[in-house]
């Protein structure tokens, strides 16, 4: 069964970019903006900093209507009471993370190949994540950039929720978006601007305008 989820603009957090504020102001001004979904991804926190973390957001998302998905760490959404999880290839397998979680939580899964989408299409994955579209410093260990061409060959392989990162911002957003995605995620874009609030009011105003599908 589809959830209704909006994957419009997707905020991946990166504490490390946050320029020294703290994570859960810039998340807070981020939703404000208008940010449809949240993941925390704390690639170096303790497990413990990371639960902390997460069950802070969770509280302060829980009226919003934001869902907070974690990266990787099943056990750490779990005891967080969190919507979801993001896994990778390299995380634990999708039907592993589904039987941990149940059929009510969100999964998404990071997709790096044309054939890694097509398995992953005929699974019950809430969305698909194509990583990454351009190039980016925020994470050196990508793979192979899938370019807008990418993009429009992976729309046209599956009908499942589909999203993309890596590299984007405003400039190259419209672009993004008129390859039929439902969304994008971002890190520096929204987490190191000025006023992520601004920043998410901008990049919800491009998407809007450039979205194909509804
Ligand atoms: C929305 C979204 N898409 C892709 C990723 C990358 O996940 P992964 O490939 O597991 O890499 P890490 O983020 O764990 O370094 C993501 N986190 N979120
Ligand atoms: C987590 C992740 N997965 C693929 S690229 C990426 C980082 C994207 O960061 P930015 O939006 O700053 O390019
Ligand atoms: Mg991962």
């Amino acid at each position: 069964m589809t959830k209704e989820i909006d994957y419009s603009l997707y905020l991946v957090t990166d504490n490390g970019l946050c320029m020294g504020r703290d994570l859960t102001r810039v998340v807070l001004d981020a939703v404000q903006g208008g940010v449809s979904m949240v993941q925390i991804r704390e690639k170096n926190s303790t497990a413990g900093e990371f639960l902390n973390t997460a069950r802070a957001l969770q509280q302060r998302l829980s009226d919003s209507g934001v869902p907070l998905i974690i990266n990787d760490r099943v056990d750490v959404a779990m005891a967080a009471g969190a919507h979801g999880v993001h896994i990778g290839q390299e995380d634990l397998p999708y039907q592993v993370v589904r039987e941990m979680l149940g059929p009510d939580k969100i999964i998404g899964v990071s997709i790096n190949t044309y054939d890694q989408l097509w398995q992953a299409s005929l699974t019950d994955v809430d969305y698909l994540s194509l990583s990454p579209v351009f190039p980016t410093q925020t994470k050196t260990d990508t793979k192979e950039p899938f370019g807008l061409e990418g993009l429009k060959k992976a729309r046209a392989m599956t009908g499942k929720p589909l999203i993309t990162i890596g590299g984007i911002n405003r400039d190259n957003l419209a672009d993004i978006m008129a390859t039929g995605v439902d969304g994008v995620a971002l890190v520096s874009a929204v987490c190191s601007a000025d006023s992520p609030a601004d920043a998410a009011r901008e990049l919800v105003r491009i998407i809007r305008d450039n979205k194909m599908r509804i």
